[in-house]
This record gives structure tokens, sequence and C-alpha cells, in this order.
């Protein structure tokens, strides 16, 4: 773990069912490799999995059985170890490779920047070689501009133990939202092609596993299970998935399950299958049993799960992999203490608009204080943002260089347009927020509202969840995520993840007790330069440019006569949300 990493917690926990072959899944890491630096339950660091992966390996094989580990995706933006260097990612990618990967895919934030797929083709493709999969992505090639597989499509491959025969696949769902040197294919267009046919259609296969940047409940997993299923009726079929950030398992049928790993670097997925055919031992009648488990990702579970300790578990490549992260950390300048938050401010802990809601702290201080362009005086703005722009929870205390791009890891920028009546504006943030989505939307990305809230909102609207689980979220009884811990009195146990998924409640590794989950909109609003007490006739329409699109569509819903794309002009052009942040704490915040 990182020097500053809090230790990790006792807890009851649930043991792992090691069977023939054995998962370990992360998925959404989004840069955070040094772990949670102020959270227990999360402390451990890429070294520390590596050690893991590595112990659980020897634990396993010693047995005659195997284990596979997979990444789907999005291992970039959300953290300064990534996103806070110049370029972003210069060390990532070099913390990242020393995990042995056997399947890895590439997810929508991979592809979201021209320079960032360059990099995944050019660098993380090939560090990973043959276990990179893309079976709808295509790039164009950095130097010969023709259209390319940014990795193979499809591998088959057998199991080093049992002689498992698996053909594996690497998926990225129906995103459009990525920059156009990169083209993905709808996975249902994709299933139909020869190559993707022939793949599901070869003889001799005892598992399909289908790794991807998709949701575990998607119709995209679906299309492909049906496709599989119409030629291979019994095949075991393993998904993997992710992209809503919340553990998840979805059971197709009695051998097709998925399997989805949080977020963050907070969960490291565990699934065991028994019962597979091989080989060694070809039986197509063998009935598969399939268990998972959602490992908080620390040391105390480490040590549980391999039967080992503070001594005897690290591996050498381990600690040298933690060591790089604390270089690279400090090269980074991460621990600078900008100035310290007086409490704690939450992203779905608690409803917005709330003393304590995150988005209430940003648009009622933060940019009302901060967010001016000095070339438009005094003229009264109101400023629209996503709330999925907002990626994290701020907690009561130091307040780092790490925190502010944990909380706002994207470079977008402000853009306005002059002039606009402040009552259109208020139409336009209702369209945004209440529908669900914008009518006669010309493209799919921009047609989904959701897109603009933290991604977890998507579970909730794409039946991940029940509406009983979804209603029972909202009014604060499941759990999501885990803020700084504090022990009940009465009991040994912490609050964190208590999962339900489609195999029932006891998913998560510690049990915990749950914390309370409020929806947030899609996006909020901070009224800037203006007299409160009644509303400007006109304003400025500030927006932070994510949301575009969506705007662009919902103002021709409120009948607002502007072509915002065409009119718009950079606002504030010197500062970006990240910065804006960062300038507000040096000022306001200060340490006792
Ligand atoms: N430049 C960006 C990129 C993304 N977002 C927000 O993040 C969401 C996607 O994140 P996932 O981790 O779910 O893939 C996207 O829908 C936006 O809400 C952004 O604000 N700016």
């Amino acid at each position: 773990a990182q020097p500053a990493a809090p230790a990790p917690i006792s807890a009851p926990l649930r043991d792992l069912e090691i069977g023939q072959l054995n998962f370990l899944h992360t998925t959404d890491t989004h840069g955070w490799l040094a772990g949670h630096l102020q959270e227990p339950s999360f402390s451990a660091d890429w070294g520390d999995y590596i050690s893991f992966a590595s112990r659980m390996r020897e634990k396993i094989e010693e047995q005659g059985r195997d284990l596979l580990v997979i990444d789907t995706g999005d291992r970039v933006e959300g953290n300064g170890l990534y996103d806070s260097s110049k370029p972003k990612g210069i060390y990532l990618s070099e913390i990242l490779r020393h995990q042995h990967i056997d399947v890895i895919t590439s997810g929508n934030h991979e592809l979201y920047q021209h320079n960032t797929s360059e990099a995944e083709f050019l660098t993380t493709v090939p560090n990973f070689r043959a276990s990179y999969l893309a079976s709808n992505i295509d790039i164009y090639h950095p130097v010969t501009s023709e259209l390319v597989p940014l990795a193979p499509r499809y591998r088959k491959f057998t199991t080093k133990n049992q002689g498992i025969r698996i053909v594996a696949f690497g998926f990225l769902f129906n995103f459009n939202g990525n920059y156009n040197n990169t083209v993905v294919q709808p996975v249902e267009e994709t299933i139909k092609q020869a190559w993707f046919q022939e793949a599901i259609q070869m003889t001799d296969v005892d598992l399909f596993l289908i790794a991807g940047h998709v949701p575990a409940h998607s119709s995209e997993y679906r299309a492909i299970y049906r496709e599989i299923r119409k030629f291979r009726w019994s095949t075991p079929i393993q998904f993997f998935g992710g992209h809503e950030h919340i553990r998840d398992y979805a059971q197709y049928d009695s051998k097709a399950v998925a399997l989805a790993s949080g977020r963050f670097m907070e969960t490291i997925g565990f699934m065991s299958i028994d019962g597979l055919s091989t080989s060694k031992q070809p039986d197509t009648s063998s009935n598969p049993v399939f268990k998972r488990r959602y490992i908080d990702n620390n040391l105390f579970s480490f040590y549980h799960h391999t039967g080992l300790d503070h001594d005897s578990f690290p591996t050498e490549k381990g600690r040298n992999v933690s060591r790089l992260i604390t270089d690279a950390r400090r090269a980074l300048r991460l621990d600078t203490v900008h100035g310290c938050s007086p409490r704690n401010l939450w992203m779905s802990r608690v409803p917005y608009p709330h003393a304590d809601s995150i988005y209430s702290w940003l648009a009622k201080e933060v940019l009302p204080d901060s967010l001016k362009d000095e070339n438009r005086g005094s003229v009264p703005a109101v400023a629209i943002l996503n709330t999925g722009g907002i990626r994290f929870d701020v907690f009561k205390g130091p307040f780092f260089q790490d925190t502010a791009f944990i909380i706002s890891p994207f470079s977008n920028k402000f853009r306005y347009v002059k002039n606009v009546p402040y009552e259109k504006v208020q139409l336009i943030i209702e369209v945004l927020n209440k529908q669900k989505k914008v009518l006669g939307a010309p493209r799919e990305d921009v047609a989904s509202l959701d897109s603009l809230a933290p991604p977890e909102k998507l579970s909730h609207s794409s039946g991940a969840l029940s509406e009983q689980e979804s209603m029972a979220a909202v009014y604060g009884v499941a759990s999501h995520q885990v803020p700084l811990i504090s022990r009940r009195d009465d009991d040994s146990i912490i609050p964190g993840y208590t999962t339900k998924d489609d195999a029932g409640t006891d998913g998560d590794d510690t049990i915990h007790f749950p914390v309370s989950y409020y929806e947030v909109p899609n996006v909020f609003q901070a009224l800037l330069s203006a007299d409160e007490s009644s509303p400007p006739e006109t304003v400025d329409l500030v927006y932070i440019e994510f949301v575009e699109p969506y705007l662009a569509l919902a103002a021709k819903f409120a009948r607002l006569d502007a072509d915002i794309p065409k009119e718009s002009e950079e606002y504030m052009p010197s500062m970006g949300m990240t910065e804006l942040i960062i300038d507000w704490v040096q000022k306001h915040w200060k340490c006792e």
C-alpha cells in the first residue's frame, strides 16, 4: 500500500470458493492505482493487487486449477495519477503493465480523446499483446490513416492446468461519444459479421468468455448471449462487464452469467466455475456451478483470502510497483495540500440540494465566487453543469492536489451564449432533468440524458436494480459507496457495499451495513453575478462543454431561437473546472 494509506479495518468476511477455473476482475479503475488514501476499505494499491493475483495463482495452481485475470476498461481519466501529468497518463501505462492480465479491453474513456486512443493503440495494446481484445473498435492508424482493428477481435486459448478451451471476445457498449479517429461498431451489427459467426460456431469450446466495457444487465450483452445460444445452446458463457460503476451479477440462464466489479479500485471481482468440460475430459452435458464474490480492495481482505500476512503476502514485483506509484505521485505533487475542507461533501449520500451536497457547494459557493469572464463585466449568467462531470466526494480535512482531480478530472472548458431569456434557461434545465429522452434526437448517445449524470444512475434507469430496489436506494436504504469509515459502537460491522444482485445478497466479501444513496439530477445550475432577490430578464447561458449536444437539443425543445454550437464562445478561457476548484479552495478553506 502507499505510505499515506490508512490501515484496513478488520471486519467479518465471506470466503472465496475456489473452482476449476477462477477469475480476478477489475473495471473502471479510472487511474486509482494508488488505491484510496482516505478510505481504509479500499486502501490497497495496484502493487498489492499484483501480489494478490500472484499469491492467488500460486494457491490455485497448487491444486491443479486455473486463474485468469481480466480488466474491462476505463483505466484512464478520474485521478491525479492519470489526469494531472502533462501530457496526461505518462505514468499510468508503465504502472499498469506489470499486472499479468489474460483478457483486457477498452472502455469509453480510452476513446473520448484523440491522444488517449492513440496511446492505447501504440502503448497499452502492445504492452498486453495477445490479451488485448477489441471486437467492435477500429482506429485510424496514426501513421497510415488506414482503418484497422484497435486490437485482435477475439482469441482462442487453452488454460494451463485444466486444459479448458476458451474463445474470448472484448466488447465496448454502443458508445458514440468517441473522437473521430476511432469507430465503435454497434454490438448488434458486430455479431452478424462472418468472423464472429465463425468464432461462436467453432467446435471444441468449453467456455465462451465475453469481457467488455458493457453493463452486466444490458441489451448489448443480451444480444451476444442470444446469438451464441442460437448455435451453442449449452456451452457455458462467462461475461465480465463494467461501465455503470456498480457491483452486479446477471444470470442469463443456468450456464451463462455476467459479473461487474464496481469502480475506482474499490472492488476486485472474483468468479469461479466448476464442472466445465475440458480438452482432457470433453463432456458436453456438463452442469457448471458459478460462484461470485466482490472483494473490498484492502490488505485485510487480501491477507485473509490468500491465508498470508504482512510478511509473507507481498511479492517483489508488487512492492516495486507500489514504489513506482509513490514516485509518480511525488513527481506529480499529488500530496500538496491546497486547503482543508470543513465538512464532508457527498455526491449521492444526501439529496440535492443539501448543505452537504457537493453540487450545492459548487452551485452556491464555488461557481458564483469564481466563474467570471472579465469581458462580460457584471452581465448576469446562469451556468449549467452535468452532475456526471463531478466524480467523487470530498472528505472533511486536507484537500489535496489529488482531490481536485478526483472530483473533477476532465479538461472540459466553459462556453456561453449571450442574451438568453432567463425563463428559457429554466425551461432548458427542466427538459435536461425531467425528460427521459430529448425528442427527435439524431444520435443515440445524445438522446440518453442519463449520460449527463454519474454512471451509477444508469443502473437505476437501465433496470440493473428493480424498481423497488431503486426506490429503496433513493430513500436511503440500499448501499452504494463508502465514505470515511466510522465503526458502529455496538459491533464490528462497518458501513460499505451491501450488494443485491441476481444471485442474492451474499456477494460482498466484507459484511457491511448500508450507506444511503440518493439520485441526483442530470444537470445543476449556478446563478452568477446576479441579484438573487429578483431573477434577471436575460442572462449569459454558460455551460460546461460536455453538455453542448444535449443543451442544443433541449434548447430546440424549449423553442430558443439559437444555434448553440455556432453562436457560443469560450467563457473564462483561462480556466477549466479543476483549476477553478483549486483556486477557490486556496482562497476559502484555510487549514487551522
Ligand atoms: N469529458 C467528459 C467525459 C465524461 N463526462 C461524464 O462522465 C460520464 C462517462 O463516465 P463513465 O465513467 O460512466 O464512462 C459521461 O456520461 C459524463 O457524465 C464528462 O462530464 N466529461
